[in-house]
């Protein structure tokens, strides 16, 4: 019997939670970011529920304004210290760090990744971003932070400079001839003598060949730069997911580029997803509707409105939908956006304010809430209609939807088919996605 395509699942470590009110309930941990057991625990949970990866996303700005918008946006851990604590903390799950190669130089993150891959035995992935909040510049000594062409030319020369440092040692360098008194094969060393428009970089980096060869590459971005740069560079490219016919068309379109960069091998997607499960469904919509109104952002009926196409002025946050008249016969995108905020408070009639904050919350995209069930239905149908490869769990607080997920959602997965039940030879990032290791640039004749 051939054995069915399986999801790839992943978590995200957002550790006062995606939603910005998660933590303020009573259940919730809301010192976890930089609790170490905290933080251990999670990344056991994962490895419990046998995930592919454990994700830490960054940011190089600190914003206390944002706290009622976006908490877990004003205190972040730094991304490559963490990935390497996580590391020691687990033994077989993937762990994917980012780094802004905005505000980056690629000698450094060259050993750190390859450190980490190192002391992970290959369970790095280096999730590229280049960032999108203006006032990181005044971090680094810049006036202001640069439009997309000049961040994805900076960006892909960048990755050059990793890959070819990543490659300064030939696996067999280190000889340790005891004997002899030899430690190196020098031969076997590599300069890079890179010399390009942003950067000039002799080498070899001071770190063996990373296990995985090239530490593997995820990608996240919107402009058509960053689909250019993720054709071309990334081995898995993380997205968000839109309406399912349009996912659907994202997803073929998407990795069609790949092939004018002559590549061969899949480019597999991951999508983030809120996620609200509980052992009933009447419980996951309860708790969704409790942290909703926890919200402390005011609701404002003007967004709202814009993104329906309708005029609400005049109209009571409390008023029920259905009592809008402007509101019934909606097509589109206004249509999925209450049919949406329905699901999500199981509710035929949701007010103008719960529908402005699941709006504000959720930019109209999916979030999937129900019992263990329902959630892995909705995974599932993503993952048979093909808008995505798989999923990186956004818990909406910690800790409680992790080991939700872990036992209400990944045994039903299990059941169907869909998701492994025990870790099996795969080791590394690589194998996990099924990604073949790059050969060394400098060995044979491939220079
Ligand atoms: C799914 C997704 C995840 C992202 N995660 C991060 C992140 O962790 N840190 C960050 O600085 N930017 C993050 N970004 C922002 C991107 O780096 C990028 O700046 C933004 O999407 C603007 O698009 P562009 O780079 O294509 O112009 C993310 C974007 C997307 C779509």
């Amino acid at each position: 019997m051939t054995q069915r395509r399986q999801v790839k699942l992943g978590f995200s470590i957002w550790a006062s939670g995606i939603h910005p009110a998660g933590w303020r309930l009573p259940e919730a941990n809301a010192h976890g970011t930089f609790d170490p057991d905290f933080i251990r625990d999670t990344a056991r949970a994962a490895e419990r529920g046998k995930l592919d990866f454990y994700f830490i996303g960054d940011r190089v700005v600190g914003l206390p304004s944002s706290q009622y918008e976006a908490p877990n946006e004003v205190l972040r851990p730094e991304a490559l210290t963490l990935a390497a604590f996580v590391a020691a903390a687990t033994s077989r799950i993937g762990i994917v760090t980012t780094v802004n190669t905005t505000y980056a130089d690629p000698y450094t993150v060259a050993r750190a990744t390859a450190e980490v891959d190192h002391l992970s035995r290959g369970r790095l992935a280096w999730n590229i971003v280049t960032g999108k909040n203006e006032e990181a510049a005044g971090n680094f000594g810049r006036d202001e932070h640069w439009s997309a062409d000049k961040r994805y030319e900076w960006t892909s020369e960048f990755v050059e400079v990793t890959r070819g440092l990543w490659d300064s040692w030939e696996d067999d360098a280190l000889v340790a001839d005891k004997a002899r008194g030899q430690f190196i094969d020098e031969a076997k060393v590599h300069a890079l003598n890179y010399r390009g428009r942003y950067f000039s970089v002799n080498g070899p980096l001071n770190i063996a060949r990373p296990p995985q060869g090239h530490v593997p590459i995820l990608h996240a971005g919107s402009s058509e730069e960053s689909h250019e740069f993720g054709a071309k560079y990334a081995d898995i490219r993380f997205i968000l997911l839109q309406d399912t016919a349009k996912a659907k068309q994202y997803y073929a379109e998407t990795k069609a580029r790949l092939a004018n960069h002559g590549r061969t091998e899949d480019q597999p997607f991951v999508a983030g997803l809120p996620v609200y499960v509980a052992g009933t469904a009447r419980e996951a919509h309860a708790k969704f509707r409790q942290i909703q109104h926890l919200t402390v952002l005011e609701a404002s009926l003007a967004p709202l409105g814009a993104a329906l196409g309708v005029d609400l002025t005049g109209h009571r946050l409390d008023t029920p939908i259905s009592d809008v008249e402007s509101l019934s016969g909606l097509d589109g995108r206004a249509a999925l956006i209450l049919d949406r905020a329905r699901h999500a408070y199981d509710d035929e009639s949701p007010t103008l304010e719960e529908v402005a904050l699941f709006l504000k919350r959720t930019h109209g995209k999916q979030v999937a809430v129900g019992d263990g069930r329902q959630v892995a239905d909705y995974i599932e149908e993503q993952f048979e209609e093909r808008t995505t490869d798989g999923f990186i769990l956004f818990p909406p607080y910690l800790p409680g939807p992790l080991d939700a997920f872990v036992d209400l959602v990944v045994p039903e997965l299990q059941r169907r088919g869909l998701f492994r039940t025990e870790y099996g030879s795969e080791r590394t990032f690589r194998e996990f996605f099924g990604l073949s290791k790059p050969a060394n640039q400098f060995v044979g004749s491939a220079r």
